[in-house]
């Protein structure tokens, strides 16, 4: 496994309304996209951008709150109710490959590839496999970076 470019920080949050103000108000954010539902997820998205000084698009963060009947998100947010740090998205060029060796090096693969928030196949691998970090998978969107 090559270690890839990080796309973005999951945070989730009971309230993404108010997760904006806080980025924009005390992170300083400038540029914070319009809130979707990816119901396919069971989840609200909101991407807030970082700045880079190279004009290629930085990490992001993607706030999720959960939609009614999400099971994970909203028992996350049980234990953390005022929300937390919930996963980190790593790039790969190739989703079936990348899958397939986190397999052979043991390790949990929840669920089969399914298309994500940037319309690019993702999937996750168990934090307790991963350092206690729940990390998602994503395949570079065509034409990125
Ligand atoms: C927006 C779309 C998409 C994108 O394109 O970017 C997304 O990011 S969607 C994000 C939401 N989707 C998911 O998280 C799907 C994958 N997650 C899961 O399958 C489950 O949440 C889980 C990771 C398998 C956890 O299982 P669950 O049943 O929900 O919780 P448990 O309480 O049983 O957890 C077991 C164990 O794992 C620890 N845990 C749970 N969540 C996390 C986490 N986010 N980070 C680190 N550790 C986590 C939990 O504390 C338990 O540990 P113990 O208490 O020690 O047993
Ligand atoms: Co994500």
């Amino acid at each position: 496994m090559k270690l890839g470019r990080l796309n973005h920080i999951g945070v989730a949050t009971p309230s993404i309304a108010d997760s904006i103000v806080f980025y924009r108000e005390v992170m300083g954010a400038t540029k914070i996209h319009e809130p979707f539902d990816l119901p396919e997820q069971g989840v609200k998205v909101c991407f807030v951008d970082t700045p880079t000084d190279t004009g290629l698009n930085g990490t992001q963060i993607e706030l999720i709150e959960p939609l009614p009947g999400n099971t994970s998100i909203a028992g996350f947010l049980e234990k953390n109710p005022a929300g937390g740090q919930h996963h980190m998205c790593y790039e790969v060029p190739d989703i079936h490959a990348a899958k397939a060796e986190f397999e052979a090096m043991g390790k949990r693969v929840l669920g089969e590839p399914r298309i994500g928030a940037h319309g690019t196949p993702i999937f996750f691998v168990h934090p307790k496999d991963m350092g206690g970090v729940l990390t998602e998978i994503m395949e570079t969107p065509k034409g990125a970076h």
